[in-house]
């Protein structure tokens, strides 16, 4: 494969972790004796697909991550470098280190990412423009006003939950980046900054699997999951 069919990768690390409530920021507390991040970079690194990773961390992180990419011996790290103060600054900050045409970006604590839903993720934002992974939702979801009133029940066939790896030709998203930023418009994903530019953005099914770990009990969650794949591995 050459470089040019091959994408670059921002992976964000950037964040306190508050929801978790450990001292120590949810992407470095250690599942099987590794650090959360180096699970997530190991599936990017393996892959002919990716050409490059750019690693989002803390400032006061950078050295500790440069450390663990050298001791678990990955090769596409290309860059680790300070975040922001929400996961959008975070996510542009990565792609300004970013040397391909396409450029996926993923959560750092979504390491049970399975390499075919990235390909799967990628090769249809070749032919779209743009795509996430996403899964249909299983429970029925309202709309709820700030008094705790239901206001509406959307149909749930057309509602799925976005995950990441979301891929974007790279000038579309640093133009949406950049245009939220002098709009002051804070998206929750990076999809949702692509949309406003009137780029249509393809749905590609996930895994329900592919969680963000956010509260304690997606720790049990993630400790049972790596158990499972070494029997199953
Ligand atoms: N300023 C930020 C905030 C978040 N992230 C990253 O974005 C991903 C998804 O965010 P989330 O799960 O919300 O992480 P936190 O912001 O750390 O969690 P919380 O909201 O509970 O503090 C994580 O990999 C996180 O490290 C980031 O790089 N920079
Ligand atoms: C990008 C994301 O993971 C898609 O589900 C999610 O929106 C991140 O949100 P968070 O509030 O930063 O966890």
């Amino acid at each position: 494969m050459d470089t040019q069919n091959r994408v670059g990768v921002v992976v964000v690390s950037a964040g306190r972790g508050s929801r978790m409530g450990t001292r120590e920021s949810k992407q470095y507390l250690l599942l099987e004796n590794k650090p959360i991040i180096m699970h997530t970079l190991e599936v990017f690194d393996r892959m002919p697909l990716v050409h490059e990773i750019v690693l989002v961390t803390g400032a006061e992180d950078v050295e500790r991550c440069a450390g663990w990419i050298a001791h678990y011996g990955l090769r596409k790290v290309v860059n680790i470098v300070p975040g922001g103060k929400e996961r959008q600054q975070s996510v542009y900050k990565g792609l300004l280190e970013i040397s391909t045409e396409w450029v996926m970006v993923h959560d750092g604590v979504r390491p049970f990412i399975e390499p075919e839903r990235i390909e799967a993720c990628y090769q249809k934002a070749l032919l779209a423009g743009a795509a996430v992974l996403a899964v249909p939702v299983k429970d029925t979801i309202k709309q709820v006003s700030g008094s705790g009133m239901i206001e509406a029940t959307p149909d749930r066939r057309s509602l799925w939950a976005i995950h990441t790896p979301q891929a974007f030709r790279l000038s579309d998203l640093l133009k949406a980046h950049e245009q939220a930023e002098a709009d002051g418009f804070a998206g929750t994903d990076d999809s949702m900054l692509v949309e406003r530019m009137g780029i249509p953005v393809a749905v590609v099914e996930g895994s329900y699997t592919n969680i963000k770990i956010t509260t304690p009990e997606d720790l049990e969650y993630a400790a049972f999951m790596l158990k499972r794949g070494e029997r199953e591995g």
